[in-house]
C-alpha cells in the first residue's frame, strides 16, 4: 500500500502586511484597515524509499515569495458584487453603496477574489502555490491565512 506522508509549514516569516476592508454586504462594509497575515500550509505527498517526501525547502521559498507579493499592498477585491474598481489616473476608484474612494494605483492589487478575506486570500494563494508546483506528485495542499492570532481561514485542494 503505498504510504502517504503531511508537510506543515507554519513558518513566522511567511507573513505580509497589508490593508483591506472586509465588504458584508451591498451597504456594509468595513472601514480600511491593515493586519500582519502569516500563511501556513499543509502538503500531502507520497512518501520515498528513502524517508523523504518532497522538500519542504522549496515549498518554503514559494510560499516566501508569494508573500513578498502581497506585503506592503492595498488588496482590493476584483470580483466583488458589491464594488465597482476603474482606473482614474494614478489611482482606482473604489465605488461602493454610493462612497467613491481612491486608492494610488501604484500602492495597490486588486485581486481575482470576491471579498478581501482571510478565505478568499488563501484560496488565491492555493491557487498560485498550485501553479508554481504544478507536475508534482502531490496529493493534497491546504492553505490557510490567519489575520492575527486565533483568526484564520483555509482553502484546500486534493487530487482526484
Ligand atoms: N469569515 C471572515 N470573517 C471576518 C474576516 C475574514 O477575513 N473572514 N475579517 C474580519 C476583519 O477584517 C478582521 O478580523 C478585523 O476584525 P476585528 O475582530 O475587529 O479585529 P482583530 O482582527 O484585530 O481581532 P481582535 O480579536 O479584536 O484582536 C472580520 N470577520
Amino acid at each position: 500500500m503505498e504510504r502517504l506522508t503531511t508537510l506543515y509549514i507554519d513558518k513566522e516569516s511567511h507573513k505580509f502586511s497589508a490593508a483591506h476592508y472586509t465588504i458584508f454586504s451591498a451597504s456594509e462594509r468595513e472601514r480600511l484597515h491593515g493586519h500582519n497575515y502569516s500563511v501556513s500550509a499543509r502538503i500531502v505527498a507520497p512518501m520515498g524509499d528513502n524517508g523523504f517526501s518532497a522538500d519542504y525547502n522549496v515549498y518554503k521559498g514559494r510560499i516566501k515569495q508569494l508573500c513578498d507579493e502581497l506585503d506592503e499592498y492595498m488588496l482590493l477585491a476584483g470580483e466583488s458584487l458589491h464594488q465597482h474598481i476603474a482606473e482614474d489616473g494614478d489611482y482606482y476608484r473604489v465605488r461602493f453603496a454610493g462612497d467613491d474612494m481612491l486608492f494610488l494605483r501604484k500602492d495597490t492589487l486588486i485581486l481575482p477574489i470576491r471579498n478581501a478575506t482571510v478565505e478568499e486570500f488563501a484560496h488565491y494563494l492555493l491557487g498560485k502555490l498550485r501553479t508554481l508546483s504544478a507536475g508534482e506528485d502531490l496529493r493534497e495542499v491546504e492553505v490557510c491565512v490567519a489575520s492575527g492570532p486565533g483568526q484564520r481561514g483555509g482553502a484546500l485542494w486534493t487530487a482526484d
